[in-house]
């Protein structure tokens, strides 16, 4: 058996090399001539893997190592009889410290209480439903858009324009959607962008083009008070280097790359692909993924829980070195920058997630509030 891998996904011999040959190959650069006799794909989010790539050619398995499912044609893999998977949630607690860490630096910058604001999650999945769970957890005010669970289930769901209306801080997680009722292509285009609070914090981790970027830019240009996070972009890996000098925290699509996520989606697809071929998944996950590197740790009972809030969430993950590493690889020239893009996150350094962390905290004071808060982080209390 041929399986042709893209380069960036971690653990493939330990998971596949059982299985036949891996030849690797950068995912923007997977064309027909690779497949010509390769039997399983597998991609992350950069591969458009479409009837124009896999017409005529005997692949029969296609995996995605990632959440977002925009860059595969299931339409065509039903047509043609290919099976396929993705990884869904493999990376949800990535992004949902990629949100922490960004509110946390908008509030110490702005010197507002992140406590105090009112926070509107739309699309809530995977991703999105981790992080209201977090954040309610916290004791903060969250409002709920997602359409689609809406209409399945009981629940404290608001509309898009109460969202825009009324939240002063924003974090989208939706899928990007073309077309159909619940598109999502531009969900925040110039006549929302306009409707949205002075001072808000928008926050996009989902994908570019659920905000208009070309009416985000002229927004911005304008003068209006709009606290942007973005780690996902229009065009990417091409970005617009004005929007990004307008943003507040930018950075190059690597909100879901903790290395506990990224190794996730590999053994999620191995465990799809050993389903498709009928046998047992033998390779586990536990035995592959380093322990924490920030293991234990200690707090004083009488610790300031927002400081301890902040403190703990910075020391496993601050989104401040993305942003700065990201801002220089923006000074070259558009060829250079669109490559800086892939190279950051080619090379991305290892980052865990929170909840690999324990914590024992004192008596004390504060120690109630303290193990409610680390609770609601998802933090393991020593
Ligand atoms: N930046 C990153 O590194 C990164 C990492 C992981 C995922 N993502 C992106 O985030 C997206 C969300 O991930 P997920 O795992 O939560 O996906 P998911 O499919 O589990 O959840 C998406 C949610 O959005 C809702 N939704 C769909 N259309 C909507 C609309 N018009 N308005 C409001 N809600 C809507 C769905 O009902 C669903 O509950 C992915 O599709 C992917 O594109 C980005
Ligand atoms: O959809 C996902 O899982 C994320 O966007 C993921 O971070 C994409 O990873 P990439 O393909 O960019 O390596």
């Amino acid at each position: 058996m041929r399986l042709l891998a893209d380069e960036n996904i971690p653990l493939l011999d330990p998971f596949f090399a059982a299985f036949g040959e891996i030849r690797r190959l950068p995912g923007r650069g997977i064309d027909r001539t690779a497949l010509a006799d390769v039997d399983a794909l597998l991609v992350r989010s950069v591969t458009r893997v479409d009837h124009a790539l896999l017409e005529g050619t005997p692949v029969r398995f296609v995996g995605t190592c990632t959440i977002g499912t925009d860059h595969l044609d299931l339409d065509y893999f039903a047509e043609a009889g290919i099976a396929w998977s993705s990884a869904p949630g493999c990376n949800a607690r990535g992004v949902v410290d990629y949100v922490l860490g960004a509110v946390l630096a908008l509030a110490e910058r702005s010197g507002a209480d992140p406590a105090q604001r009112t926070y509107g999650v739309v699309g809530a999945g995977q991703v999105g439903g981790r992080l209201v769970e977090v954040l309610r957890g916290l004791g903060w005010q969250v409002l709920v858009c997602d359409p689609l669970r809406a209409v399945r289930e009981e629940g404290d769901f608001v509309d898009l324009e109460e969202i825009v209306e009324r939240c002063d801080a924003i974090s989208l997680h939706t899928p990007l959607q073309r077309d159909g009722a619940h598109a999502t292509w531009h969900l925040l285009d110039a006549e929302r962008l306009r409707r949205l609070r002075p001072g808000c914090w928008l926050i996009n981790a989902s994908r570019g083009a659920v905000i208009d970027n070309a009416a985000l830019k002229a927004h911005l240009q304008a003068g209006v008070d709009l606290q942007v996070v973005l780690d996902v972009w229009e065009g990417e890996p091409q970005v617009d280097p004005e929007l990004a000098a307008l943003c507040r925290l930018a950075t190059p699509h690597i909100a879901g790359y903790s290395l506990d996520g990224k190794l996730r989606g590999t053994e999620q697809i191995y465990r799809a692909f050993c389903a498709w071929r009928g046998v047992p998944a033998a390779v586990r996950l536990e035995t592959l993924l380093p322990p924490p590197w920030l293991g234990e740790l200690a707090l004083h009972g009488d610790a300031d829980p927002a400081w301890a809030l902040a403190t703990l969430c910075r020391a496993v993950y601050d989104p401040r070195s993305d942003d700065a590493a990201f801002r220089r690889s923006l000074l070259g020239s558009a060829e250079a920058r669109r490559a800086g893009f892939d190279l950051l996150r080619k090379h991305y350094p290892p980052r865990r997630e929170i909840p690999g962390l324990t914590v024992r905290v004192a008596e004390g004071a504060a120690a109630p509030a303290l193990r409610r808060q680390l609770a609601a982080l998802g933090v393991r209390l020593g």
